[in-house]
């Protein structure tokens, strides 16, 4: 788990460093543009040779281990300029050939920018954007491999990108082969913080320039993970790769910020940890199970199914349900089903749930503690059962058609919500229920930072009054309260295979068997939608949704070992 900061959290970790003494804006810009010139040589060893030359004349190098070392920086009118003039001079240092094209007014650039474009003017020339012919001036020499900085916007970014801006970038772009290919012999592309276009709060696309590496400072942006509108996955695609680099900016404190603003990212090693650490050493843990002796103090979770024909839905949620350590699972059925529900379960019990009064009966048993609803369910029958579940007060999953079936009224689902419930919807599911927040999600940015999938999910979270667990490939999870995380299954998290039928239904039945469990509902909601990706990336292409709860307890003894 780690700490995602917008641009205006950024900025004030920074300017309170400052403020501190600590640290200068000079120096941290320089850690920046160190920081970048690392992560280059980590990313791309055979770009790292060091000058030798002792007279102070940089040697040429262009053609040392067959490779040129040629860079250009494209410098940008703010801070995010300022890192790349650090990083020009910095390349220049080593050896490398380097040209700095300009886009903006010396006269305006912030302080510690105007002194590092000073710095590099007194080195070598800076040249100003309408000389930006790169291609033409190496047509002599097609092999060199250009390294190209993108320094021109960050974190800064507040509306389109300039029309010329774009269209140099095209001229920059050998194809589209090119660039993603990574091939030795392609252009190699660096973005410092965000590739150009990218809004960094949101993830949106302002017309970026897509990169191979991005490097940022301190911490990861929502931009980073949150994948944007209109088929593609905008900022994610855009970035390729993200890399961190310290500054010395200290560890910033989740609680020095409050709730409302705090937001993590539940990607990498750390997440593991955590989940170890609420699966194995809370007191009802997964692992403990097999050792104790009565199966209800793991809870008894009941998820109701849909008539004949719509049952598999439900059946799928019960198994992941019940592998991820519920002690007891019953699919609540309608009577018509009751046959073909017993046909295919063993270890699932059953239960006939009819009608409102029948589920008021079955809820009397008060060993029952989490519902899950929706899946299959169809919409009368979620209409007549959900407030019947509601009014129990148990912790609850809303899911498909529990969500869908209230799409002409989402009031009258609103107002019986309450904090154990965990509502589940895809982008469909929730621009039904939430049309005026998904208009505003899917509004065309024109200004930064634009409104982002994060503040869509605060805002549904806090006006049901209830966890938001919003699907997607950049699953967004927020309580009423505020909290929030995004777990994004992109980058090496990547798991496309995911997108298959049923694969929500699972999600479903694991959130609720960790309900079931005790896990708290937000907790539950971000347990198991990693989880639900770690068996998608276990299990590899060729997923299907039964296979998802099969192959977590693969998962559990791996977390445990
Ligand atoms: N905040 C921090 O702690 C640190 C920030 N650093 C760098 O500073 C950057 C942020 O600097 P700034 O706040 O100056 O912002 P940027 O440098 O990202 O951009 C701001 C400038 O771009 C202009 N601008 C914004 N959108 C535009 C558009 N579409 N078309 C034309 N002009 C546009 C603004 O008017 C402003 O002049 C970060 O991305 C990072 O690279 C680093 O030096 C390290 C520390
Ligand atoms: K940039």
């Amino acid at each position: 788990m780690s700490e995602l900061l917008t641009a205006a959290q950024m900025r004030a970790i920074e300017q309170a460093a400052i403020e501190s003494g600590d640290v200068t804006g000079l120096e941290l810009m320089e850690r920046a543009g160190q920081g970048v010139v690392e992560a280059i040589f980590e990313e791309w060893p055979e770009f790292d040779c060091v000058s030798q030359d002792a007279g102070g004349q940089p040697p040429d190098l262009r053609h040392i281990s067959g490779q040129m070392k040629r860079a250009v920086v494209l410098c940008g009118p703010g801070n995010n300029g300022g890192d790349g003039f650090v990083v020009a001079r910095l390349l220049h240092e080593r050896g490398w050939q380097v040209e700095v094209f300009f886009y903006g007014d010396a006269e305006k650039l912030p302080p510690d920018a105007r002194v590092n474009y000073e710095r590099w003017s007194a080195l070598r020339e800076v040249m100003s954007w309408g000389d930006l012919h790169i291609r033409d001036a190496y047509e002599d020499d097609e092999e060199c491999q250009i390294l190209v900085i993108d320094a021109l916007f960050g974190t800064g970014l507040t509306r389109m990108m300039p029309t010329d801006t774009s269209e140099m970038w095209s001229g920059f772009m050998p194809s589209a082969m090119a660039h993603y290919s990574q091939v030795r012999g392609a252009d190699k592309f660096v973005a410092i913080d965000f590739p150009s276009g990218v809004c960094s709060d949101s993830g949106k696309d302002f017309g970026a320039l897509p990169t191979h590496l991005t490097v940022t400072f301190h911490s990861a942006k929502p931009g980073h993970y949150l994948v944007s509108d209109g088929g593609n996955y905008g900022g994610v695609t855009a970035c390729n790769k993200v890399v961190v680099k310290d500054i010395g900016l200290g560890h910033a404190d989740l609680g020095d910020r409050t709730s409302r603003e705090a937001l993590v990212a539940l990607t990498g090693e750390k997440r593991i940890g955590r989940v170890v650490a609420s699966l194995v050493e809370s007191p009802s843990a997964y692992l403990e199970k097999w050792s104790e002796e009565h199966k209800f103090s793991h809870g008894h979770a009941v998820i109701l199914s849909g008539g004949p024909g719509k049952t598999g839905a439900a059946r799928l949620a019960a198994r992941g349900a019940l592998r991820i350590g519920a002690g007891l699972v019953t699919l609540g059925v309608p009577p018509a089903a009751q046959q073909e529900v017993a046909c295919q379960i063993t270890a699932l019990m059953l239960q006939r749930v009819g009608d409102a009064q029948a589920f008021e009966k079955a809820l009397e048993d008060q060993r029952l503690n989490a519902l899950c609803l929706g899946p299959g369910m169809g919409f009368e029958r979620a209409r007549e059962l959900v407030p019947v579940a509601l009014r129990s007060r148990r912790a609850t999953v809303l899911d498909a058609d529990a969500l869908s079936a209230f799409s002409e009224d989402p009031e009258t689902l609103f107002e019986r919500l309450h904090e154990q419930v965990v509502l589940t919807p895809h982008g469909g599911e929730f621009a039904r229920l939430f049309p005026d927040i998904a208009a505003q999600l899917h509004a065309p940015p024109t200004k930064g930072p634009a409104y982002s999938k994060v503040d869509a999910t605060r805002a549904a979270a806090a006006r049901a009054g209830c966890t938001v667990l919003f699907k997607g490939a950049d699953t967004v999870i927020a309580s009423a309260e505020g909290t929030c995380a995004v777990h994004a299954a992109v980058y090496d998290r990547a798991a496309p295979w995911l997108a298959t039928a049923g694969s929500g239904d699972v999600l479903a039945g694991f959130i609720t068997g960790l309900l079931a469990r005790g896990f708290a509902p937000k907790m539950a909601a971000e347990s198991a939608a990693w989880l639900h990706v770690e068996c998608a990336r276990a299990f590899g292409p060729g997923l299907i949704a039964e296979d998802l709860p099969e192959i977590l307890p693969k998962i559990l003894h791996k977390l445990d070992g």
